[in-house]
């Protein structure tokens, strides 16, 4: 089955509960310091709209059951589109397809999209060694270019950080076994491209004078790999266009977070 014969399909539909004791360990797991008591009090609880993505990982994931992306492949890129704030506990009824395939010629790019009533949210995986089958080559743009005004915010990730994400629903080996990590050509186990996506807004809300459950739309793309403690920078300008650097290499480019 070549990659083309993946667009358009029906991905089906799934129900997912939750519980406030999930969506204070995402909190957690991407950052939120225990003072910061409506991300982490199940008392005031406020929830971060990316955590819906973990709710939303089974529809990537069947598609990796089925065999559709290699061994080389990687989450490529994101959009979340925030339709209603999620309830701090409850169940998500969520259906997904496939949208466009795009043919890079040395490369696949799949895009995968779950609807539900409280978002929309669209994965880009690229899959290495899968183009060349016919496909259209899809849009091709250009990093952002930042505007003049550009705040520079530190972004410390842990040690920890990916075995502890994990738990919130991304259990790819690549996130927590060296030999898989090595596998990818990784000295060990890196961090969830979500994980790091998500960290982000932390700081783009605090510098948008914003609350990070105020996120109404999301957008990144995963150019370098993160390893657990690395220190990063998210380089942020007054229209919300962003970039993650890792020193003087990007891990996310193409960012953009809106808030309400
Ligand atoms: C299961 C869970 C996994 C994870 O969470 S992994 C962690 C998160 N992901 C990562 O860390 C990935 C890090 N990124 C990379 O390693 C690389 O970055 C890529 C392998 C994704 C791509 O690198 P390269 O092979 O050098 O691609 P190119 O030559 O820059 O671009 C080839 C074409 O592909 C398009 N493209 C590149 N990156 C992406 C992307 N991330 N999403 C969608 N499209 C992409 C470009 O535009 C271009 O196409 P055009 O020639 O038509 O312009």
């Amino acid at each position: 089955m070549s990659a083309g014969d993946w667009i358009g399909r029906d991905l089906g539909e799934r129900t997912i509960a939750y519980s406030d004791r999930d969506v204070i360990l995402y909190a957690l797991a991407v950052g939120a310091a225990a003072h910061q008591l409506d991300l982490v009090f199940e008392d005031r609880l406020r929830v971060l709209p990316t955590f819906g993505l973990t709710l939303a990982q089974w529809a990537p994931d069947v598609m990796a059951e089925a065999g559709a992306f290699g061994p080389q492949s990687v989450h490529g890129s994101q959009n979340l589109q925030v339709h209603a704030p999620l309830e701090r506990s409850g169940e998500l009824r969520m259906r997904a397809r496939v949208g466009d395939v795009w043919d890079k010629g040395s490369a696949a790019v799949y895009t995968v999209i779950i609807e539900c009533d409280a978002f929309t949210a669209t994965w880009g995986i690229f899959a290495p060694g899968q183009g060349g089958f016919g496909g259209d080559r899809g849009p091709s743009s250009a990093p952002h270019e930042l505007g003049a005004e550009v705040a520079e915010l530190p972004l410390q990730t842990v040690e920890n950080q990916a075995a502890l994400y994990r738990l919130t629903g991304d259990r790819h080996h690549i996130h927590i076994d060296p030999d898989a990590a090595a596998q990818i050509g990784q000295p060990r186990p890196i961090l969830q491209g979500l994980c790091t996506l998500a960290a982000a807004t932390l700081p783009l809300a605090a510098h948008r004078g914003a609350h990070p459950a105020d996120l109404t739309s999301l957008d990144g793309r995963f150019s370098g790999m993160v390893l657990p403690g690395d220190m990063l920078t998210v380089v942020a300008d007054q229209e919300g266009r962003f970039s993650v650097l890792r020193g003087t290499e990007t891990a996310i480019s193409h960012g953009r977070a809106v808030f309400s």
